[in-house]
């Protein structure tokens, strides 16, 4: 499997910055929720996971009582061994009736999953396979939680459909953000590691092509900006010869204007091709697009009250002053001695300010937002990956689907919200979706820092139905004295 990573830090392409820009202001209209009630305290109960944690965190000294402490203390990793539990748990997203084994997939592919370490199919990956890969092909617009397998869904129907002996573009995938075209590009990587001869080009910012040159691999996967300048401009590719036509986070490309017109621009030109939708959140009006757009898909929809995922806590700090806030962060920043956390701000601004102060006042943390260019966006996750900062200061451009694994904290320093200040719900639920990846533990904290703030808290809560307990910042503070 060759990829082409080269070249793609040449010259700088304004266009695609500007759009992909905007996904850090990404603004789905967040519904209005039902009637507000107390946030729920953790309690005794051996299903709240608070409990859960207790009982099996045994190392901890008796004296180190504070919530927040065992949270962050705990290694919040499945072994292989509860995976297999909890694959076998018929209300688990992850759950499967089948292996790959009785899915249709080509030998090499099964081959490449095993050397991935992946035993079982998850639900979505045991649903959508069938479907994507039956024929004649059909087209499919699905939702399943956060971490539960998408990606590896949509990859596999992806290398299942190319015709290596045919040498031009037969597949084409967008993402919202070139981290996430990359990311998803590893995947294929991995996943086709014994198909060595389907090869993949990567249309993201930076990257070009001259003029004339006809594209020779068999799978694109790029930002929508660029895709159309390759499509329509440098024509390097066909777009009436591609057979599968992914679009990741579709809500997303649905919902934000510049990337609207460009992925129906591309979807318009298509010819006799399957499309494959996918996210973990669809809103009302951008699922209803989605079917007009695809009248003929097979619809695979979550109910409001299965989106959110149970393995992923949610609790809440309130914060009296932005002095507090910036504390509450500083003392978190004390107790992550296992895993990563991702600190997620509303602006550039605020995310900058804080990262600069951490770093001031002693902290290693890494920034990333938007602005930064590609190649220092690429290093600090890079750097992040390999946990040689254990946290990551940053916007609304790392909410969507990328996956490093040993994050076990997403703090909210802003909640997210809409252009009109409201609830941003599927945000919300995106960032909290950086934590708690297949089947993993998570935890997700959220500053509060004023009444209209515990409004929107409390709109978040009412609409996904999961209680957001309180964690109070005396513990918060206990734990300090604790520490030192
Ligand atoms: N069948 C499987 N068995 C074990 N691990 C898996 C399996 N499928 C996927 N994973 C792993 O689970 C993690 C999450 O998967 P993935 O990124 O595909 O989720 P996603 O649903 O696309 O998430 P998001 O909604 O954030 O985009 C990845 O690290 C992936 O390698």
């Amino acid at each position: 499997m060759a990829s082409n990573y080269s070249n793609w830090v040449d010259a700088a392409d304004e266009q695609e910055k500007a759009l992909a820009n905007q996904v850090e202001n990404i603004a789905i209209a967040g519904k209005n929720g039902s009637e507000e009630s107390p946030a729920e305290a953790p309690t005794n109960d051996p299903d709240d996971p608070v409990a859960e944690i207790k009982t099996e965190d045994k190392d901890l000294p008796a004296s180190e009582k504070s919530l927040l402490q065992k949270l962050l203390r705990t290694k919040l990793v499945q072994s292989s061994k509860q995976l297999e539990i909890i694959q076998k748990d018929p209300t688990s997203p992850l759950f499967s009736a089948t292996s790959f084994e009785d899915l249709p997939l080509r030998p090499e592919l099964k081959k490449g999953v095993y050397a991935m370490g992946f035993n079982a199919p998850s639900r979505i990956q045991e649903s959508a396979l069938p479907i994507l890969l039956s024929e004649p092909p059909q087209n499919l617009i699905a939702q399943s939680q956060s971490g539960t397998g998408k990606t590896a869904a949509f990859v596999l129907a992806m290398l299942s459909r190319v015709n290596p002996a045919l040498n031009y573009p037969q597949v084409l995938c967008l993402s919202p953000t070139y981290e996430l075209a990359i990311q998803t590009g590893k995947v294929v990587e991995q996943m086709g590691k014994f198909c060595p001869e389907i090869k993949v080009r990567f249309a993201i910012r930076q990257e070009s092509v001259p003029q004339g040159t006809k594209l020779t691999e068999h799978i694109i996967i790029g930002t929508p900006g660029k895709v159309t300048d390759w499509a329509f401009r440098t024509r390097c590719f066909d777009l009436g010869k591609i057979a599968v036509f992914c679009l990741d986070e579709a809500d997303v490309m649905i919902a934000t204007q510049g990337y609207h017109d460009q992925s129906i621009k591309i979807h318009r030109s298509l010819k006799n091709c399957q499309t494959m939708l996918f996210s973990a959140t669809y809103d009302i009006d951008v699922m209803r697009f989605a079917e007009k757009l695809i009248p003929d898909a097979t619809v695979m929809r979550l109910k409001r009250e299965e989106e959110s995922l149970d393995n992923i806590k949610q609790y809440y700090i309130e914060c009296n002053s932005p002095e507090d806030k910036y504390q509450a962060i500083a003392t978190i920043y004390g107790f992550i001695t296992v895993g990563g956390a991702m600190i997620f701000c509303q602006t550039r601004r605020t995310a900058t300010w804080l990262a600069t102060k951490l770093v001031k006042d002693g902290h290693s943390v890494a920034l990333l937002h938007g602005e930064l260019d590609v190649s220092q966006r690429i290093d600090v996750l890079n750097r992040f990956r390999g946990s040689h900062e254990k946290i990551l200061i940053t916007t609304n451009v790392m909410a969507r689907g990328i996956d490093v694994e040993q994050v076990t904290l997403v703090v909210n320093y802003d909640l997210p919200t809409d252009m009109n200040h409201q609830a941003d719900c599927e945000t919300y639920l995106h960032r909290i979706g950086r934590t708690g990846r297949f089947g993993k533990m998570g935890i997700a904290i959220n500053l509060v820092d004023g009444p209209k703030t515990m409004v929107v808290l409390s709109r978040i809560r009412d609409h996904f139905g999961k209680p957001i307990h309180k964690l109070n910042i005396d513990d918060v503070t206990e734990l300090e004295q604790l520490e030192s």
